[in-house]
């Protein structure tokens, strides 16, 4: 029996334009899905995952993917909900070359899901992660973030960008610009307290309506290509250690993201409440639609004031965490 964790992340700058080939800068935070892969003497697969909910329904899925679970939801839904741990074994039955392998998988995540704060690709990394290991495996966590790629690759048909699977994978702050994936060496200490509205959206959903949006209007082309130089300003400011300027820039990404309508009526609540919360800046993380936002503030302001935001249903602060997909035990 292996356990493996990988980290959430929170988007600095770039989410949705780095679809387009434009760079981002996510960063990990210290908060981890953590996957156990026990192998079976069988070759079906039963996962636990207690914390996983789908639309209002709270699912504990225990049954194998072979016969009906033991649930009473639709199909689909569950074949959603269910695809990226599926995919995730797939990928380390192909590494281990171990097609016929069985496994018990049991996920447990701090990283509330579909929020903006990259559960999915936690969940995926770990999965890979713990399954090779438990088959005598280890791989590189390049190769576990290309791996956790495909899986993201497919189950969202054909939408998503390196950028959440690499920086679980690695840790730290990084730079994603179509296949090229690099870790940020020396980054500040970056202060991130993150909103949470208690919602989640759906990210093929917002990829697609951008998609739509870029290829009706020249505008909204550029407003994506506006994020790319968003970003490129914002790796100068962060090696320069300028939070004031990585501050604004970030409420200027909010801004482009909310344009090409990413933001919510609470994510855009909660960003205003960040900066009247003295914040250096803030923005929605990850694909929107509702979920997570971001500031950045060292003093006690934002938390203070998301606090008594209506619609935030909680804040706290997120470390950077270094460390990338790693082994429990
Ligand atoms: N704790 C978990 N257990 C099982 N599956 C999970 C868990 N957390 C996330 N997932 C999977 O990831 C999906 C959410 O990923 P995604 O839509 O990419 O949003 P985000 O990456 O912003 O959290 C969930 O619908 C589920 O399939
Ligand atoms: C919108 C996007 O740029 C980020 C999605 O992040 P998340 O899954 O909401 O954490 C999509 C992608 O990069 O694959």
């Amino acid at each position: 029996m292996v356990t493996s964790s990988a980290p959430g992340k929170v988007y600095l700058f770039g989410e949705h334009a780095v679809v387009y080939g434009e760079p981002a800068v996510p960063c990990a935070i210290e908060r981890r899905a953590r996957v156990t892969a026990e192998q079976r003497d069988d070759d079906k697969l039963r996962v636990n995952a207690t914390d996983l909910t789908l639309d209002g329904f709270t699912v504990e899925y225990d049954g194998s993917v072979a016969d009906t679970p033991d649930i009473d939801v639709a199909e689909p839904l569950l074949e959603e909900g269910m695809g990226y741990v599926n995919q995730a074994i797939e990928q380390a039955r192909d590494a281990a070359g171990a097609q016929d392998v069985g496994f018990d998988v049991t996920v447990q995540s701090a990283i509330p899901l579909g929020a903006g704060l990259g559960s999915s690709a936690a969940v995926v990394n770990a999965a890979i992660d713990a399954a090779t290991r438990e088959l005598g495996v280890e791989l590189d966590p390049r190769e576990i973030a290309d791996r956790a790629y495909r899986v993201e690759y497919e189950v969202q048909d054909g939408q998503a960008s390196r950028a959440d699977t690499f920086c679980s994978a690695m840790g730290g702050a990084v730079r994603v610009e179509g296949d090229d994936c690099r870790q940020i060496p020396d980054v500040p200490n970056l202060p991130f307290v993150v909103g949470y509205d208690g919602g989640s959206g759906d990210t093929g959903k917002l990829v697609a309506g951008v998609r739509d949006l870029r290829e009706e209007y020249g505008f909204a082309a550029d407003t994506v290509e506006a994020i790319g130089d968003i970003v490129r300003e914002g790796e100068a400011a962060l090696e320069a250690d300028d939070l004031d300027e990585l501050g604004e820039l970030m409420n200027f990404n909010h801004g482009l993201l909310s344009a090409l309508g990413v933001s919510s009526r609470s994510l855009d609540a909660m960003v205003w409440a960040a900066r009247e919360g003295d914040a250096l800046g803030a923005k929605l993380t990850g694909a929107g639609g509702g979920g997570c936002i971001v500031a950045l503030d060292p003093t006690e302001g934002t938390e203070t004031a998301l606090r008594y935001t209506p619609g935030c249903e909680a804040t706290f602060r997120a470390e950077l965490d270094t460390d990338g997909v790693r082994v429990e035990s």
